[in-house]
């Protein structure tokens, strides 16, 4: 056995076969001894042995009931092998599947040497303890009510055994009413304590932590959230995400999948994202953060409706999404924005952020001089506001991505090139057309087809923008007769009669929380949290290659 700053290699035993083990500073590897001889006669490169980066070990310990498990289920032959090498030790680690699928694999390495196993332990464990990246300490929240109301059993049948594998020490607080997670974070939680919060639920409770970290940390920083220009404090903690609500667009935009293992694994590995975060203010006064859709008209009035057959879970959406575009309203306004510079692409470009994407890198190392292009650009002109552009008109919908918010339903999401961390925001506004043409653009967010591409959508980049719906006298429906003068009032539907909406206005989906007011306006503040994730993975092959 060799044994240089690190490098450790040894013949041990894997399945009753010879393998050749090697740790290397960064890299685990093992190959069937005989099968490297074979190698050079001819054998495939599948063959060749198994590579395990050891930042994606989950962890390395003594393999003590392995032996005696695999005596009773082949008493003859392994008995006399586990005599021969008693001593053993299983690497966990991570194993990629199908889709972005994580599992934790296990493989047992037997030798016949006590010191040689211990040794194996203690290097491997020497080389993990360098991942400073790692959380060791963390504070869960469940909502035991989001979703299908699988919350509490997804963590504790899931999560926590990985967790206790990986040596991970948590503190779990199992919600017991809305707000229950962002008024302890914002209030009582000793931050100091943990390397991060995981939030398990949808986005809906993401929503909340994302709220008490932020707003407790621009407290603990005397920085005012009403003032919409604040240089808003970067949260040092991280958040992980099991998702366990019914959108959890959060999650899939960010780890490309829906699954409550390979987001603990993302956190154990100490992966981090960093994510644009909106803040919305109204009149001045701050009223949310958003990290992935903010949309005015068809997706506000689908949440709306949707709360009220919660009972339903996730269906709501599909039966309330229905609901809303039979109802096919259009809503009157303004909007304005601030385009974002060229060099952060444009949302019909098909440059999708993946992990270490260009573009959100790109802006976060020239942050500081972006800054001071930006401000000078964004001096309010003697006449004016400088650049911003204004749109008038009757809109089915306006949403703004801030992420491409792929999930299941809409796996490219509603702005598929959108970056997860460049400091901007797609604005999308999908204006008044006939059923027919709405139907189309839905469909297109389920298939290849490209839903910007339509006479009535437009689709800017932007890193601010305000709304501001029109307005005008309220007239109960009933009494719309008795006005022929003002036959266009908001919201217009052919099939009024099908609809109950009384007022003008629609309302804001925020992460799937209700706004309570239309009128707002909307700043991008780059990367000013971070998640335990590492962005989409480019998809790889059986042998790894990309
Ligand atoms: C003809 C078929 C048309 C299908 C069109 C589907 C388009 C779906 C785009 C979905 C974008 C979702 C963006 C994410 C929103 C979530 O924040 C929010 C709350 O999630 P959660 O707390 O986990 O429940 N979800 C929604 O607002 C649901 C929108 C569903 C629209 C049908
Ligand atoms: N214990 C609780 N009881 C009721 N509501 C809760 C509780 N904990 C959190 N919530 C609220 O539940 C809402 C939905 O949560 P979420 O986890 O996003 O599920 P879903 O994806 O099904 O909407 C959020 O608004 C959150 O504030
Ligand atoms: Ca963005």
């Amino acid at each position: 056995m060799e044994n240089q700053t690190q490098i450790i290699c040894s013949e041990l035993f894997q399945k009753h076969r010879k393998v050749e083990v090697a740790l290397y500073p960064a890299l685990l590897t093992w190959k069937e001894i005989e099968k490297s001889r074979k190698r050079s006669s001819g054998a495939s490169e599948a063959e060749q042995g198994h590579d395990i980066k050891v930042c994606e070990i989950v962890a390395i310990h003594k393999a003590e009931d392995e032996a005696e498990t695999q005596t009773r289920k082949h008493p003859k032959r392994i008995k006399q092998h586990s005599q021969q090498y008693p001593y053993a030790f299983t690497v966990a680690y991570v194993r990629r599947t199908q889709q972005h699928l994580w599992r934790c694999s296990d493989v047992t390495f037997h030798c016949a040497d006590q010191q040689i196993c211990d040794q194996w332990i203690q290097v491997t464990n020497e080389q993990l303890s360098l991942l400073t990246n790692r959380p060791k300490n963390l504070l869960v929240y469940i909502n035991p009510y989001g979703g299908k109301r699988r919350g509490k059993h997804i963590y504790e049948q899931k999560v926590a055994p990985v967790f206790r594998r990986a040596g991970i020490f948590t503190d779990v607080i199992v919600t017991e009413r809305a707000n229950h997670a962002r008024d302890h974070l914002k209030t009582e939680a000793n931050l100091d304590d943990y390397d991060g919060v995981v939030c398990v639920g949808g986005d809906g409770m993401f929503s909340e932590i994302l709220h008490g970290l932020v707003t407790r940390i621009q407290a603990d920083h005397n920085v005012d959230q009403n003032q919409p220009d604040a240089e808003l404090v970067p949260c040092p903690l991280r958040i992980g995400i099991i998702p366990a609500g019914s959108t959890d667009c959060i999650c899939f935009a960010t780890v490309g999948t829906n699954d409550p293992v390979t987001s603990a694994l993302h956190i154990i590995v100490g992966d981090s994202q960093p994510m644009d975060v909106c803040s919305v203010h109204h009149n001045d006064v701050f009223l949310k953060y958003s990290v992935s859709l903010l949309g005015y008209g068809f997706y506000g009035d689908v949440l709306t409706d949707s709360e009220r057959n919660r009972w339903l879970g996730p269906a709501r959406y599909d039966l309330s999404g229905f609901k809303t575009f039979l109802c096919h309203n259009h809503y009157e306004g303004t909007v304005s924005f601030l385009p974002a510079e060229d060099n952060v692409g444009h949302p019909r470009d098909k440059l999708q952020c993946r992990s270490g994407c260009r573009i959100c890198q790109h802006k976060h190392s020239s942050k500081d001089e972006h800054n001071e292009v930006s401000e000078e650009k964004e001096k309010p002109a003697e006449d004016g506001e400088g650049d911003w552009s204004v749109i008038h008109g009757k809109f089915i919908a306006i949403n703004s991505a801030s992420m491409s918010c792929a999930c299941p339903r809409s796996p490219k999401g509603l702005s598929p090139s959108a970056h997860l961390a460049d400091g901007t925001t797609d604005l999308i506004l999908v204006r008044k057309c006939s059923r027919l043409d709405f139907f189309k653009h839905l469909l297109r967010h389920t298939n290849n087809d490209d839903q910007f591409d339509h006479w009535f959508v437009d689709v800017h980049r932007v890193r601010k923008f305000r709304f501001q719906p029109w307005h005008h006298e309220l007239v109960p429906l009933e009494d719309q007769s008795e006005h022929p003068e003002k036959p266009d009032l908001s919201p217009t539907s052919s099939l009024q009669e099908t609809c109950d909406y009384s007022t003008a206005e629609s309302s804001w989906n925020c992460d799937g929380e209700i706004l309570h007011h239309a009128a707002i306006q909307v700043s991008v503040q780059c990367g000013l949290i971070r998640l335990f994730a590492r962005g989409i993975e480019e998809q790889q092959d059986a042998e790894g290659a990309v």
